[in-house]
C-alpha cells in the first residue's frame, strides 16, 4: 500500500483521462483577486458550511481552489484558510467549502455532493467537520442549541446520487455508526469547554435527514418524534455516506433553528431559520475555532489523518472482478483512490 504521502503525490501527478476528469486547481477565482489558486501541500482537515455558514471569518485566506472532479465541480471553490496550530504556533492550513454555493444559490437537492467529496480528498482532507441549520423534533433541544449527532435516518427519496461505487464498480461500505466517533469526542469536549459563554451542547441526537427543498408536513414532523428523531435537516445525506466512502472522518455539528412544525410556537419558515443563524453565528464561530485548535495539536494526527479508514475501500470496493469492470467507473475510482484499483 502507497504511504499517504505517496498517494498524495501520486493523485497530484497528471493522467491520461479525458479532458474533463483531470484536475484544474489553478483558474482564478473572480473575486479574490490577489490571492494564489493553487496549494501546494496536502491539507487535512476541511470544514463544510451549510446555511448561514458560507464563509468562515476570522481566519486568514491563502488560496482558493477551482477542482474539477470526474463528478463534475463542487459546490464552491475551496477555500484555503490559515489557521495557527495552538501547540507548535506553526500555521495549519484548514480547507473550507461552501454546501449551497457561494450565495446559496444551490438546493439541498442539488448539492453536487460526489464532487464535493472527491475535490476534498483529491487536496488530500481526511478529516471533515460540517455545519448544519436544523429542526429541532424535541423539546429539550431549543433554537441556537448545539447537538453532535451520532445517527441518521436516511428520508432522502433516491435522487441524489448517493455513491462513488456503481456502472460496474460495485462497493460496500460499512456505516452502522454514520459519523466518527473519535473525531465527535472530540467535537463535544471543544463544545463543552464553550458552554456557560452560551454555548448548549446535546451530545447526541438521531438526525433525520429529509429530501426537501419544502418543509415537512405535521404528520411528518410527528412520525419523526415517534421514531425518536432529535433534529431534522435536508443535508446530512448523502454527504456522510460518501465522506465515509472516501474514507474521510466526518462528524456533523448541528445547531437548532426552529421546532419544525409539531410545536405549538410557529412552523418554521426560512426567516426563523436566518434570524436564529445570523444571532448565534458567533458561537458557532468561535466552536469550529475551538475544534480546529484542538486538532491542529499533534497529538490528534492520526485522528486527523483518519488512519483508521485509511485503505478501507481496496477490499469494500473490490468485489468486482477486474474483467468485469465498467471502464468509465473504473477511470473515476482511480483518480479518487490512486493506486487501489491497479
Ligand atoms: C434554509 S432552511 C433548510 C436548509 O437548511 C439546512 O441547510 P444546511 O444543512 O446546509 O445547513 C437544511 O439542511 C436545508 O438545506
Ligand atoms: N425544520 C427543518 N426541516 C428541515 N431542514 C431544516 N433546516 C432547518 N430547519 C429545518
Amino acid at each position: 500500500m502507497l504511504t499517504p504521502a505517496k498517494r498524495f503525490t501520486h493523485c497530484l501527478t497528471p493522467r491520461i483521462f479525458p479532458l474533463i476528469f483531470t484536475r484544474n486547481i489553478t483558474i482564478p477565482y473572480h473575486s479574490m483577486a490577489g490571492v494564489a489558486t493553487s496549494y501546494d501541500s496536502p491539507v487535512r482537515i476541511a470544514v463544510i458550511g451549510g446555511t448561514g455558514v458560507q464563509a468562515l471569518p476570522g481566519f486568514t485566506l491563502i488560496a482558493s481552489l477551482n477542482v474539477t472532479t470526474p463528478w463534475g465541480s463542487p459546490s464552491s471553490p475551496i477555500s484555503i484558510l490559515q489557521h495557527p496550530s495552538p501547540t507548535t504556533g506553526k500555521p495549519i492550513p484548514i480547507a473550507f467549502l461552501s454546501r449551497h454555493g457561494l450565495h446559496h444559490e444551490i438546493a439541498p437537492h442539488e448539492i453536487p455532493n460526489r464532487a464535493n467529496l472527491a475535490a476534498l480528498r483529491s487536496i488530500g482532507v481526511r478529516t471533515i467537520v460540517a455545519f448544519s441549520a436544523v429542526g429541532s423534533l424535541q423539546e429539550e433541544i431549543r433554537p441556537r442549541d448545539f447537538v453532535v449527532p451520532d445517527q441518521v435516518i436516511d428520508r432522502t427519496k433516491g435522487i441524489r446520487p448517493f455513491t462513488f461505487f456503481e456502472g460496474g464498480m460495485v462497493g460496500h461500505v460499512g456505516f452502522g455508526d454514520p459519523f466518527d466517533e473519535g473525531l465527535a469526542k472530540i467535537v463535544r469536549q471543544c463544545g463543552h469547554s464553550l458552554e456557560g459563554e452560551g454555548v448548549r451542547l446535546h451530545d447526541k441526537g438521531l438526525v433525520i435527514c429529509m429530501e426537501g427543498p419544502q418543509f415537512s408536513t405535521r404528520a411528518e414532523s410527528n412520525l419523526y418524534r415517534s421514531w425518536g428523531g432529535s433534529v431534522i435537516n435536508m443535508s446530512a445525506l448523502p454527504e456522510a455516506k460518501l465522506a465515509r466512502e472516501a474514507e474521510m472522518a466526518y462528524q456533523m455539528i448541528c445547531m437548532a433553528t426552529d421546532y419544525d412544525c409539531w410545536h405549538d410556537s410557529e412552523d418554521v419558515n426560512v426567516e426563523m431559520v436566518m434570524g436564529h443563524m445570523k444571532a448565534n453565528a458567533e458561537n458557532a464561530r468561535r466552536f469550529v475555532g475551538a475544534v480546529l485548535d484542538e486538532l491542529s495539536k499533534e497529538e490528534h494526527g492520526e485522528q486527523v489523518l483518519a488512519k483508521h479508514l485509511d485503505g478501507m475501500m481496496m477490499g469494500a470496493g473490490s468485489i468486482t472482478h477486474k474483467e468485469g469492470r465498467g471502464k468509465e467507473s473504473e477511470e473515476k475510482l482511480r483518480w479518487l483512490f490512486p493506486g487501489y484499483f491497479d
